[in-house]
């Protein structure tokens, strides 16, 4: 990281007029899934806002008769004010439904805002899932899932906005009628007032767009400063390097640059928005004045007078919203073409069309046959020209110095990813024939980056078959294999505490502890194969030996693939592959190997030095 120079914006942000129309096409898309968030609560929200949008004319209306009333009764020599209290009456009836219209209005929209946040949620949460693993490790990739989240909070605005931007144009219809009816000029004079503004706001919004736009990696970067700043995992090594100056530089560095961006763009609109808004009051003062002088020439009432000059202010204000609010929604749209986006992402492990079921029994075992994999965006090759078969029932080790291509190797068998080139066979089969979840369920697999779930002891076990999170007798006896079991028993809350530090009265576990754990999700399936991937490395010595003992033991019958760099554990292994540079330079038994005197035995004699 380097804390002088912010990286720079990657993402390419300018936006026409036109994208801006082409992204509308976006809302029926938007509101099929506010639909399907809330069906009556859609429904209910649109009646109310369509009522709701008459309501200025009537009170406009009321109030012209109420004047006109009031000047009639004052030159008249009897004065029967009964007419004139109904009126009043009317009106103020008519303002509370209003008030009471708008506050229904506005408690709905925060209502059906929560349920669709929580809706798009999952529905990212469950997309998110179908990816695969790789395209979790592109940055572009991570950029739209950014952007997809903030649409979950954002979109509830749009909502509002759509709908209000509806609600609007009818009371503007039902408005401009009236105005019509009266000189067709002053709409004419409303446009030319209040187009100026439209097209400043819809320049200003753009630049805001291409500017958040264009920030999306630094403020995922920004987050993760912040995660990195304070939480409870990092808190442990932030201390002990003292690193919260540096990241805190980092910090300021980047949120001062947003800062400073923001600012430049806000002081500019609102210079802007100050000069537009003149433009709109000149044309409203001159409407104003063609009214007052048509009233004083007696061609309307006064309450004609009331009447129109409030229209004409209210369609103002309206019509000017809608213009602001038209480049706002169809900010938003863009933004939802981001979301949507993320939808359209497809997973590239894809199920085959007859996809076969994982072998109830493995009889020839898993072949590899030339297979290479590189990662995605990168140029070297992980592992290259691998030919070998793990056959049933054997238990096979992977050896190889750090970054060989032993954990590659365990994800290509388990299609986390598929290879780049060759193939790799189960039963004279190519995987990729197999469904999916068949294979899943079939091999069992424990990462050496397993992970901690802030959750109960028996539920860090029961993710190894979430299916079977109630089944206490199988967690408890897969505790038992693994040697969790003596763990929970020593706990104040047994297989129901809470583990780590996250949440009340939670129980911080050691790192050999939390292995056990791990490893006991092994057990939870009844998998045919079975992987370890340096599940033992912060085990104590005497831990590690029973760990294997029992391992072998259990998976009698059943394939698995260890990595280990510990060759006490290795040695236990049917055979062992040695691999270097992603390549395999040696398979054989632990014995054959040493009598062969190749690299494995070289590593081998380096450790046992070590113990002499
Ligand atoms: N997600 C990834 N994206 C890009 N490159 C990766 C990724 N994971 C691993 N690599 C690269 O692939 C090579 C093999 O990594 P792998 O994790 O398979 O090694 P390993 O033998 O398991 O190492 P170790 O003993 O340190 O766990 C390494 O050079 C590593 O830098």
């Amino acid at each position: 990281m380097n804390t002088n120079r912010p990286p720079k914006n990657t993402i390419s942000t300018k936006i026409t007029l036109k994208e801006r129309f082409d992204a509308l096409r976006n809302l029926p898309a938007f509101f099929k899934l506010v639909w399907q968030t809330n069906r009556w609560m859609t429904v209910v929200s649109a009646l109310l806002r369509i009522v709701r949008s008459a309501m200025p004319l009537g009170l406009l209306y009321v109030g012209k008769l109420i004047i006109d009333k009031v000047v009639t009764i004052s030159h008249a020599p009897v004065k029967d004010l009964e007419p004139l209290w109904q009126l009043v009456a009317i009106e103020f009836a008519l303002a509370i439904f209003t008030d009471a219209l708008s506050r229904a209005i506005t408690l709905m929209d925060s209502l059906l805002g929560d349920l669709f946040s929580n809706y798009t949620s999952v529905k990212i949460m469950a997309h998110a899932a179908t990816l695969d693993l790789d395209q979790f490790e592109d940055s572009v990739f991570y950029d739209k899932l950014e952007r997809a989240r903030q649409q979950t909070i954002g979109r509830t605005i749009l909502l509002s906005q759509v709908m209000s931007q509806v609600q609007d144009l009818i009371t503007m219809g039902f408005l401009a009628v009236g105005l019509m009816a009266f000189n067709p000029w002053l709409i004419v004079l409303l446009l030319i007032a209040i187009i100026p503004a439209f097209l400043g706001e819809s320049y200003f919004n753009d630049k805001s767009y291409a500017l958040t736009r264009g920030q999306t990696p630094e403020r995922r970067e920004l987050d993760y400063i912040r995660y990195l700043g304070a939480s409870d995992e990092t808190a442990k090594e932030v201390k002990i390097f003292d690193l919260s100056g540096f990241i805190i530089d980092r910090f300021k560095v980047l949120s001062n640059k947003f800062y400073a961006d923001n600012k430049r763009l806000a002081v500019k609109r609102s210079l802007w928005g100050t000069f537009f808004a003149m433009l709109g009051s000149i044309g409203y003062y001159a409407a104003y004045v063609v009214i007052i002088v048509r009233t004083v020439n007696g061609s309307v009432t006064i309450g004609e007078l009331a009447f129109l000059a409030g229209s004409f202010r209210q369609l103002r204000t309206l019509l000017e919203g809608i213009l602001t609010r038209f480049t706002a929604v169809s900010q938003g749209a863009i933004y939802l073409r981001d979301f949507f986006e993320f939808f359209e992402i497809v997973p590239k492990i894809k199920l085959a069309a007859n996809a076969l079921p994982f072998p109830k029994v493995i009889k020839e075992g898993f072949t590899f046959e030339d297979v290479g994999f590189r990662y995605l965006n990168s140029e070297r090759w992980a592992n290259r020209h691998l030919s070998f078969t793990l056959y049933p029932g054997e238990k096979l080790a992977l050896v190889g110095e750090n970054g060989a291509g032993k954990t590659t190797l365990v994800k290509l068998l388990s299609r986390l990813y598929d290879p780049t080139e060759g193939r790799i066979l189960l039963d004279g089969v190519d995987l990729r024939e197999y469904d999916l979840a068949s294979l899943r369920m079939n091999v069992g697999i424990i990462f050496q980056d397993y992970l901690r779930y802030q959750m109960s002891f028996a539920q860090n076990i029961a993710v190894g078959k979430i299916s079977e999170q109630d089944n206490r007798p199988l967690i408890e006896n897969s505790a038992k294999q693994s040697l969790a079991d003596v763990l929970a028993a020593k706990l104040p809350g047994a297989y129901d505490q809470q583990l780590g530090k996250r949440f009340a009265d939670g129980v911080e576990l050691s790192g050999g502890e939390w292995q056990k754990v791990a490893l006991a999700r092994a057990y939870m399936r009844d998998a045919q194969l079975l992987i370890l991937d340096e599940p033992t490395s912060a085990l104590d010595a005497r831990a590690e030996y029973n760990v294997f003992e029992r391992f072998a033991e259990l998976t009698k019958g059943r394939s698995a693939v260890l990595i280990s760099h510990r060759f006490s554990t290795v040695r236990m292994a049917d055979r062992i592959l040695v691999l270097e540079k992603g390549e395999l330079i040696e398979i054989g038994s632990h014995e054959e190997l040493l009598l062969k005197g190749g690299r494995y035995a070289e590593l081998f004699d380096l450790q046992a030095m070590g113990y002499r």
